[in-house]
């Protein structure tokens, strides 16, 4: 059973079960696919009985797929069901999708104990939240035993850190906007590969007030004039809102990203959005011209305010300007860090590298136990965040630079230059073959490697395993709850 205040929307407790017949109807059920050996996508005969609108039947489920997808076996096919949980029997719709079999759970006949007791307020809430139907005991024993079989090769990696109240945890929401065929005007997520949006005013995992303030920017858009943008056509304005807040100081950055520099009536714009939400710090303009899937351009230009805000972590302050990269769960992000910090075994001489520093967020909180920082990150307004932020904490032993991290620390390996210990925080694709055997050339006593993508991670600390390595410790955090994202931080040592 859930944990929960009863903090805005979220309901929990008897007054709110479900009955058992109400269970599937919660569920948006993203298509799936069947599956197969290859790719992921599995072209399979159609069943006869299918019509467009599909067949019912009544399923079983065996199995859980590293998306949380219920597996279930149908007429000697393996299907994955979006929302069904093991042990579960429910009735399920299965239809022809182009190539595919696609299915969707139409509702649960008999719920497992694993099941959430969970009431969804607002349409399309729990989208993105590929867990939310599991409780939180469910989703936490998902996620360990997915760490536990990828990284067996290491070890065995600690219990999951878990989070006490798993709602509305995220800092920073970026919602789509566009029309729909009645050409209103709504705002969103992307449904899973596609860029068609699907609506929704809040999500359980998003800022409850940053979630507002993008419904208030929908609200003014028809008196504004201010169409949304159309992929298809080039035509339109607005983009995205990307709202980001900072959950401990109360200071608030809202970011209207545009197709064009052209904001006509932007100061009274500007003015109506303050008049509502005077809790806003600061206003950006982002122009992005792109047609790819990057949410935010290179143009910026500040409308309001001092173009960033300023968050605590770990009792540092931090400048966070729209294009830094921040974590987005700060309550679990201080039990990551404190976890990074201690495994490092800090005395206070010694060099510390912070790779893939962000705003340096790591390495300063490290500098107060180590005798000097030196941090790389690519993200130019990330380097002078750090640097920034460095002075602000009146850290004197930290230096940071930008660059690409390979290159940087292949230039350090060539210097000759050491460290004893490297915290490693790549992004999602991992490090590269640039670093990691630079790494090994300085011969760092320790490596503290920090990642949200644990696939890649273990790819990485095979090599570093294999090039005088030991991983001590494996400690996963649960920085994504109601998501099948985890957070993951290693310990590397070097053998003798
Ligand atoms: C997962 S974030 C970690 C940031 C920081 N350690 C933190 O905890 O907030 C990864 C960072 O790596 C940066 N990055 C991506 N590719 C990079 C590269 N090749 N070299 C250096 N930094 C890179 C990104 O801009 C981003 O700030």
């Amino acid at each position: 059973m859930n944990k929960q205040k009863n903090n805005g929307n979220i309901k929990s407790g008897k007054k709110h079960h479900k009955s058992k017949k109400q269970y599937g109807k919660q569920h948006s059920a993203q298509a799936s696919r069947t599956s197969g050996k290859s790719k992921g996508k599995h072209r399979t005969d159609t069943p006869r009985q299918s019509n467009q609108r599909g067949i019912t039947a009544e399923v079983t489920c065996t199995g859980l797929t590293n998306e949380g997808k219920g597996i279930v076996q149908w007429k000697g096919k393996q299907l994955e069901i979006a929302g069904l949980l093991p042990g579960e029997t429910g009735e399920v719709n299965i239809f022809k999708k182009g190539r595919f079999i696609d299915t969707k759970l139409k509702r649960v006949i008999k719920p497992s104990e694993d099941r959430a007791n969970l009431t969804l307020s607002f349409p399309n809430e729990g989208v993105g939240c590929h867990l939310y139907h599991m409780n939180e005991h469910a989703q936490n024993r998902f996620k360990q035993k997915f760490i536990d079989e990828l990284m067996k090769p290491f070890g065995k990696p600690e219990p999951i850190i878990t989070m006490e109240f798993p709602f509305y945890y995220r800092n920073k929401n970026v919602m789509t906007f566009g029309l729909n065929k009645k050409r209103q005007i709504i705002c969103g997520l992307y449904a899973e590969n596609s860029h068609q949006i699907i609506p929704m005013e809040r999500s359980i995992i998003h800022d409850q007030k940053a979630d507002e303030i993008i419904q208030t920017i929908k609200g003014m858009m028809k008196s504004f004039k201010m169409q949304p943008y159309n992929e298809d056509t080039g035509r339109g304005f607005l983009r995205h809102v990307l709202v980001r807040v900072g959950k401990k100081s109360g200071e608030i950055m809202v970011v209207l990203v545009a197709a064009s520099p052209m904001f006509k009536g932007k100061n009274n714009f500007v003015k109506a959005l303050r008049k509502a939400h005077p809790e806003i710090t600061t206003i950006l303009l982002n122009v992005n011209k792109r047609n790819d899937s990057m949410v935010l351009g290179n143009q910026e230009k500040v409308l309001f305010g001092k173009g960033t805000i300023t968050d605590t972590l770990c009792g540092l302050k931090f400048n966070i300007s729209a294009k830094s990269f921040y974590q987005i769960n700060p309550v679990q992000t201080e039990k990551l860090y404190a976890k990074a910090i201690e495994m490092a075994e800090l005395t206070g001489k010694e060099t510390v590298v912070d790779a893939y520093c962000g705003i340096g967020t790591i390495g300063l909180i490290a500098s107060k136990k180590a005798g000097k920082v030196i941090g790389v990150e690519l993200n130019k307004d990330a380097v002078r965040d750090a640097i920034h932020n460095s002075k602000r904490n009146g850290m004197k032993n930290a230096r940071f630079y930008q660059g690409d991290a390979g290159e940087f620390m292949m230039q350090m390996a060539a210097r000759g230059e050491k460290a004893d210990v490297v915290f490693m925080d790549p992004p999602r694709s991992g490090s590269d073959e640039a670093f990691l055997s630079s790494v090994v050339k300085m011969q760092p006593n320790r490596v503290v490697y920090i990642s949200c993508n644990p696939v890649t991670q273990a790819r990485d600390l095979k090599y570093l395993a294999k090039n005088g390595y030991a991983v001590e410790s494996i400690q996963p955090v649960d920085m994504f709850p109601q998501t099948v994202h985890v957070e993951c931080c290693s310990l590397l040592v070097r053998k003798n």
